[in-house]
């Protein structure tokens, strides 16, 4: 049996596409490690090599691995069975606590991914307002259906796909594409195509092109263009959802959202989605509405404890404070470094492009130099520090990168950028 990453990624390959399950993983040079374990900030290879973990599940791990807490509460849930096809009370408790966070807090529908998350809320937002354009933003990522892969960022990005195959031009032409940070972009799509318009969706902070902060009043337009139109405002919080705030983007930016997409952070690590929203549009969904949603896992109920007992633990321990002054002290490190890559980090969420140019939208992302960030993470690895593989991602930390790990993260990027 194959003992190392190198032969077990040769083994993947005769079996998965380019050897993975989800291709940013295969961005990791010259092949992926293996994870045999992790817990805290770390994870540790099939070889023994421990890494520092920025990449953190791709988000949803703000408490670290393998929290105990939540590990205890799993452990004990997985006593009592895992499926039920039926409700389970732990579906209320954790929906009551969303709910009481993320306005504008009506109801809510479980799913099992950030994907199916938007996916519905877009088909929420079509059959609410029985229109059929949907809007985004060149560089968001809303995950993997066919609606938003138009100009997508993340591994769409950085695979060179942003317009994927197999996705008709029918369906990909009701997806009309605006510039971030550009109300103009936004306003000339709205007076061509107005009074059509179901929805535009937004990542409020990109995380899937690095990240990308939102100027000064371009969250503020947005709320006010789809307001005059009757189109409605779908914040994707997949990523933003209980990391800037307990509220999200929406309390962090004071803007309220018509539906917002939730997943990752509120799975504790499990696969989940969410949406959210008032009551008269949830209400449009099956089985009280005629917008069709279902899935076998809903509410899966290890997820529902492994989210309800991370974000109660979030509530208890301070956590979105800890996880966001942890990348503050690491970026301000860099900058003490004299390090003069521009780094832009919005709390917890962070990302380094090799340019001095500020980095507003999507094409400002791509110009910034791939290749040298690529080379920047492979020798990361190397000195013990795994940060995402592909400069189309977001650094995150969480509530176990202590101010030791920070400081020695800090060195190493130090020394590998004296070394590029
Ligand atoms: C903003 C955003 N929306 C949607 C998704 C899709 O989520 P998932 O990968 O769980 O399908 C992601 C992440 O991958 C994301 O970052
Ligand atoms: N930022 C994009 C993701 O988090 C997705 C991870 C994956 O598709 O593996």
């Amino acid at each position: 049996m194959a003992e190392s990453s190198r032969e077990l990624f040769e083994e993947a390959k005769k079996i998965f596409p380019g050897g993975v399950n989800s291709p940013v993983r295969a961005a990791v040079k010259p092949y992926p490690f293996f994870v045999k374990y992790a817990k805290g900030a770390y994870v540790y290879t099939e070889e023994g090599n421990r890494l520092i973990d920025y990449v953190l599940g791709y988000g949803p791990l703000i408490l670290g691995h393998a929290n105990d807490y939540v590990l205890n509460k799993i452990k004990e849930g997985l006593n009592n069975g895992w499926l039920f096809g039926a409700p389970n009370k732990n579906e209320i408790n954790l929906g009551k606590k969303i709910i009481s966070y993320v306005k504008p807090g009506g109801k809510i529908r479980y799913v099992n991914s950030g994907t199916e998350a938007t996916m519905t809320a877009i088909r929420l937002a079509r059959g609410y307002t029985n229109r059929k354009y949907l809007v985004k933003f060149d560089g968001c990522y809303h995950g993997s259906h066919d609606s938003v892969l138009v100009q997508a960022g993340s591994a769409a990005t950085e695979f060179g796909v942003p317009n994927t195959l197999g996705v008709p031009n029918d369906v990909a032409k009701l997806t009309l594409v605006a510039k971030y940070n550009d109300l103009n972009s936004l306003e000339n799509i709205f007076r061509n195509y107005g009074d059509e318009i179901a929805a535009v969706i937004v990542e409020p902070v990109i995380g899937n092109m690095g990240v990308i902060k939102p100027n000064k009043d371009f969250l503020q337009g947005l709320r006010k263009i789809t307001k005059d139109y009757g189109s409605l405002l779908i914040f994707d919080e997949v990523i933003t959802g209980f990391r800037l705030s307990m509220g999200g983007a929406q309390k962090y930016f004071n803007i309220d959202a018509d539906i917002v997409t939730l997943g990752k952070i509120i799975g504790g690590g499990f696969p989940v989605g969410a949406v959210v929203s008032k009551s008269e549009i949830m209400d449009y969904i099956t089985p009280e509405g005629k917008v069709f949603n279902a899935g076998t896992f809903n509410a899966h109920p290890i997820t529902m404890i492994a989210g309800l007992y991370t974000l109660e633990f979030m509530e208890k321990n301070n956590v979105i404070d800890k996880a966001s002054n942890s990348a503050k002290i690491l970026n301000e490190l860099l900058l003490d470094y004299g390090i003069e890559y521009t780094i832009n980090r919005v709390e917890s969420m962070m990302q380094i492009f090799f340019t001095d140019k500020e980095i507003n939208n999507a094409d400002d992302a791509r110009m910034a130099n791939k290749e040298l960030y690529t080379k920047f993470h492979e020798s990361l690895i190397n000195k013990g520090v795994f940060i995402p593989p592909s400069q189309f991602e977001t650094m995150f930390t969480s509530y176990e990168h202590n101010e030791d790990i920070i400081n020695y993260t800090a060195e190493k990027i130090k020394e590998v950028i004296k070394g590029m």
